[in-house]
This record gives structure tokens, C-alpha cells and sequence, in this order.
């Protein structure tokens, strides 16, 4: 077109770092700050459609949620070119979905005490989300990014809204992204996420303890992050895995933390622990056992 879009004339397109049916994610630097982004770029949706209403969703959610060190940052959104965009922060470590298949091919999977500092900081980033009255609704490892914290300490004016969440020891940071399903978590209009996460109640329609399906999508992520075969999409073992049993690990893990996860995964919501049940649980809070 002649007139450069916003998109051109501020970015530099670095490269293309995710393609899906919704559009596709690109890494740019923005050429006034330097500074890295995602910015997705999808079509517009047709006014007044169901895409449209998702769009609109995704963004209202950040812009509710602000900034917190556990959730994707959102920078800005708008449309040109009959194309819907959205500019958020650049995570430099990919995502646990990709961290999860590279370990895997190394054979190496997170051992206990990764998989407890994961499982503490998405349930930081979720009671946040919660405690804003939002649900998440699309909660996996393709939707959890991670950022490397710098080795040294930054000097320098560090951001002062981003509170510590007590783990000075931790190099990897978990950020919950991907706001596209969120929804009010009282009066709810539910998108549902990937089936493979999908609590059973939320299939039944009962949408009375949404916060509680993030928990649970939250245990099968963490699952699969331990080792677990990939996830039914359907049938008898997408039943079973709804029936409070853990499936097959490749590790041994101990009792207190098998537990905990089985409890994530219980078939009544109201038994699953709350996200900031979570945050202060002992099992997660202990020092590291080895
Ligand atoms: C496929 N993909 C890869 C990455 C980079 C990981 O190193 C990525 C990001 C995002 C997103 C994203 C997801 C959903 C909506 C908007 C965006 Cl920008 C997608 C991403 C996002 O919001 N921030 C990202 O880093």
C-alpha cells in the first residue's frame, strides 16, 4: 500500500516466530525504543463475529490486567490493512511447550524442583489473574512463555511496579500469555480452550468454578512438563485422566508432590486448591529438597 502501515513504519520485522489458523506472531525491535516484541498480526475479524468478540477480549483482558511479572506484558493494539494487531512483550525463552520437547529430547526431563518452581510461578501469574476476577481459560505449555533473567544484576533504573516473587535464586521466568479466552470468571461468556486441557465440568457447561478449570489445565501442564505422554484429545483416556488418577510418569516423584498434582486434577472442582492456596502451599514453599 502506499501509505506504510503503523506496523511497517515503527517495526522492523525480525522474524516469524509462530504461525496458527489465527494469524501469525512475529519477533520485531521497535525502531524508536530498540527495544524487542511478539506482535501478532491477524485478519480482522468480520465485525460482529465471534472472532471479533475474542479479539476484542484478548485485549480488554490486558488492558484490565495491567503488569505483573507473571503475566505476558501488552504494549498496544490496533488495526490497519484489514488486520487486527497486537504488541506485547518479547519472551526471550521461548515457550514451556518448546522447553518441554527439547528436554524430552535430551531425555532429560525438569526434574522435581523445576516443576515446583513452575508450578509456584504460573500460580502467582493465575491468582493474579483470578484475584482480578478473570479466568484464563487456555491454559498449556504453548501459552506459558519464558524470559531468562539477566545473570547480573541490571543496574540501573529497574522497573519499580514489577514486585519480586521472593525467588532471587530463580533464571527462568514463567509469564502466562496468550489472554485470548479470558473471560469473566462470574459472568462468563466461555470460549473453550484446547480440549486437552479442558476440565470435565466446563465440557458439562457448568460454569460455576471457572477459576478452578485454570487449576486443573494448570495440573495436566505441569504433568506433561514432568514427562507425561501427550494428551488425549478425546475418548477413554481423556476420560480417565478426569478421573483423579495420575498418568504414567517417567520419574519418581515424591509423595507430598505426587499429591499435590493429583489434587490439581480432582474430578470435583471445589477440591482442587485455589491458586493462592497454591502460592502459599508448603510443598512448594519448602527450600529445595536436594
Ligand atoms: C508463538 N510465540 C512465540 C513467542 C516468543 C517466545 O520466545 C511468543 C510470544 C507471544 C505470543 C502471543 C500469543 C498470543 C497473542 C499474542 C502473542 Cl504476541 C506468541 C509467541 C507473546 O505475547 N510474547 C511472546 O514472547
Amino acid at each position: 500500500a502506499f501509505m506504510l502501515s503503523r506496523y511497517e513504519s515503527e517495526f522492523l520485522e525480525l522474524e516469524c516466530i509462530g504461525v496458527g489458523e489465527f494469524g501469525a506472531v512475529y519477533k520485531c525491535v521497535k525502531r524508536l525504543d530498540g527495544c524487542l516484541y511478539a506482535i501478532k498480526r491477524s485478519r480482522q475479524p468480520l465485525a460482529g463475529s465471534a472472532n471479533e468478540q475474542l479479539a476484542l477480549k484478548e485485549v480488554y483482558a490486558h488492558a484490565v490486567l495491567g503488569h505483573h511479572p507473571h503475566v505476558v506484558r501488552y504494549y498496544s493494539a490496533w488495526a490497519e490493512d484489514d488486520h487486527m494487531i497486537i504488541q506485547n512483550e518479547y519472551c526471550d525463552g521461548g515457550s514451556l511447550n518448546g522447553a518441554i520437547v527439547k528436554r524430552e529430547a535430551k531425555g532429560e526431563p525438569f526434574t522435581e524442583a523445576e516443576l515446583k518452581d513452575l508450578l509456584l510461578q504460573v500460580s502467582v501469574g493465575l491468582k493474579y489473574i483470578h484475584g482480578s476476577g478473570l479466568v484464563h481459560l487456555d491454559i498449556k505449555p504453548s501459552n506459558i512463555f519464558i524470559c531468562h533473567r539477566p545473570s547480573a544484576i541490571v543496574m540501573g533504573e529497574g522497573e519499580s511496579e514489577e514486585e519480586d516473587d521472593g525467588n532471587p535464586s530463580a533464571r527462568v521466568i514463567y509469564k502466562i500469555g496468550d489472554l485470548g479466552h479470558v473471560t469473566s470468571a462470574t459472568s462468563p461468556q466461555v470460549e473453550e480452550g484446547d480440549s486437552r486441557f479442558l476440565a470435565s465440568e466446563v465440557l458439562h457447561e457448568d460454569y460455576s468454578n471457572l477459576p478452578k478449570a485454570d487449576i486443573f489445565a494448570l495440573g495436566l501442564t505441569v504433568l506433561l512438563a514432568a514427562g507425561a505422554s501427550p494428551l488425549p484429545l478425546n475418548g477413554d483416556q481423556w476420560h480417565s485422566l478426569r478421573e483423579g488418577r495420575l498418568p504414567k510418569l517417567p520419574q519418581e516423584l515424591s509423595p507430598p508432590f505426587r499429591c499435590l498434582l493429583q489434587l490439581l486434577l480432582e474430578p470435583d472442582p471445589t477440591k482442587r486448591p485455589s491458586a493462592r492456596e497454591l502460592c502459599k502451599h508448603t510443598v512448594l514453599r519448602e527450600k529445595r529438597t536436594e
